[in-house]
């Protein structure tokens, strides 16, 4: 059986046990647990209903009939189900899917069982990611699920949880089509969701039926490949498991197994991908085994991608992984590439977040830093609200080259206007006219450098210490984001310094 199926098993598993412990979540943005800069550390998505609101079998059984043969109860009366009999799996997938998303599934027994918190915890990552680039909610998001199986199930969540969500799902198995489609069908998601027929399993996205004549730019692509590349391989994973697997073994071959296994896959993608470039802004994939995540991380280096997230799945004891990269320049912030644990922290980019504390309050601080900023012509605005500045670099006016250049222009400057006040001659008035249209020739040549937020805190208190956070939003340089930041960081502790001295 495929893992996935494991992990539905290791989830109820666990949520079970943990029913006592329930609370239940309120609704929160994408944005807010974003800012939050809420990581997984160790535990499901942070928007993941079942995070700590696990499925109740009682309840369940009670509401719906197909389901009440398969609960159990040990001695102290705790409901449960066997996990080794894949229609018990089955129907409690349906029970969760009706009773939480309203959505009803027909699933061909021999088919993978997809365990719901897991595929939760995929799609609020790709919600994460997509926030970055996507700041109107109201604008329709489209993404692409490679390889949706029969239940069609990451595009039929996904487009009832986002409203603006409209989504393509690809497949090789005709089968798996037919049911994909039934399934669009009987939940009235036809207009969100098409589901297509690849015809060629040489091509993932560069098919004549998914990317080739499609002139839609994707907000992002998904995929669950199948992750072994052998039946051998398979039983080898299971072996290796520490955890003996409870779960019955369903999930046809073509779900399993690919040649290379999911190494190969997402290297395939990733080789599509560079044909494509922007037309897909995230590019992203699930992934069964830590070693490919590594394999995968090394291969966008080669290939000199350096803007890509991993991060990791949790689901009780069982662990997935994610990992996404982009041609676009929007980077994404540090708490999503924190989403993670420590250990992979190792190898995902660098931070885009960087901090340093003034000793003076916001006031004091943020009138000194727009007026520096105002110097090295950085445009932008101030929300006094919230105490955020939100600029864009053109140019690099702050390096040491740029400064002196500064200098000597507006040197030049006095010097003529010394001159033009004694004698008014041409030859003066052309010097000065020279050096300012190079000034605004280098402004206006370039496009721009980066873009970035800059936040105080706390905002308007009496607080005599001010954190000043800088997030690169934008760019594909990060030495030059970093310079700019260090030069600003270096500027304001020697103006308060100064200031302390005095
Ligand atoms: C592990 S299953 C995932 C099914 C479903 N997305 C889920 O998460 O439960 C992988 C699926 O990818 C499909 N697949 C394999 N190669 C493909 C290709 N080149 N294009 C589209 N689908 C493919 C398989 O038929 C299989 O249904």
């Amino acid at each position: 059986m495929s893992t996935s199926s494991t992990t539905s098993t290791t989830s109820s598993t666990s949520a079970s046990e943990s029913s006592s412990n329930k609370v239940i979540l309120g609704k929160r943005s994408h944005t807010e647990t974003i800012e939050k800069g809420e990581s997984n550390n160790g535990q499901m998505h942070s928007r993941n209903r079942y995070r700590n609101n696990p499925p109740d079998f009682a309840v369940l059984a009670f509401k719906y009939s197909s389901f009440y043969p398969y609960v159990k109860y040990t001695k102290e009366g705790k409901p449960y189900i066997d996990f080794k009999n894949p229609e018990a799996v089955r129907e409690l997938t349906y029970c969760l899917l009706r009773n939480d998303f309203n959505l009803i599934l027909e699933i061909p027994l021999d088919s993978l069982c997809p365990p719901i918190p897991n595929r939760l915890n995929y799609i609020h990552w790709i919600e994460d990611l997509i926030t970055i680039s996507e700041t109107r909610q109201d604008r329709t998001i489209y993404g692409i699920d490679i390889g949706t199986g029969a239940s069609c199930i990451y595009p039929l969540l996904a487009c009832t949880l986002n409203k603006n969500w409209v989504m393509l799902a690809t497949e090789i198995d005709e089968k798996s089509v037919e049911y994909a489609e039934n399934n669009v069908l009987r939940n009235n998601l036809e207009s969100k969701i098409s589901v297509v027929l690849n015809k060629t399993d040489k091509k993932i996205l560069l098919s004549e039926e998914v990317m080739i004549n499609n002139n839609i730019r994707f907000a992002f692509c998904m995929c669950n490949p199948p992750f072994y590349e052998s039946q051998e391989q398979y039983e080898k994973g299971v072996e290796i498991k520490q955890t003996p697997s409870l779960s019955v073994c369903n999930g046809t071959s073509r779900e399993k197994f690919t040649p290379g296994g999911e190494f190969q896959f997402i290297k395939d993608i990733l080789d599509e991908s560079l044909v494509l470039r922007n037309k897909i802004r995230w590019y992203t994939s699930m992934i069964g085994r830590l070693e490919t995540v590594n394999k995968i991380v090394r291969e966008l280096k080669r290939t000199g991608i350096d803007n890509y997230v991993v991060t990791e799945f949790c689901q009780g004891q069982t662990r997935r992984w994610g990992i996404g990269w982009s041609f676009g320049s929007q980077r994404p912030s540090t708490s999503i590439i924190n989403q993670t644990s420590k250990k992979l922290r190792k190898i995902s980019q660098p931070k885009t977040e960087f901090r340093f504390g003034i000793p003076a309050d916001s006031h004091d601080v943020i009138g000194c830093i727009l007026v520096h900023l105002n110097e090295l012509d950085i445009d932008g605005n101030f929300n006094d609200e919230n105490g955020t500045f939100f600029g864009s670099a053109k140019t690099n006016t702050w390096s040491r080259a740029a400064r002196r250049q500064r200098m000597k222009s507006s040197e030049c400057q006095k010097e003529s206007k010394e001159l033009s006040s004694s004698s008014s001659t041409s030859a003066t008035s052309v010097t000065t006219t020279a050096s300012t249209t190079t000034a605004t020739d280098e402004s206006t040549v370039f496009e721009t450098l980066f873009e970035f937020t800059l936040r105080l805190e706390p905002w308007k208190s009496n607080a005599t210490n001010t954190k000043v956070t800088f997030s690169w939003t934008n760019g594909k340089d990060r030495n030059v984001f970093e310079s700019f930041y260090s030069h600003v960081k270096k500027w304001m502790e020697q103006k308060f310094a100064a200031n302390d001295n005095e």
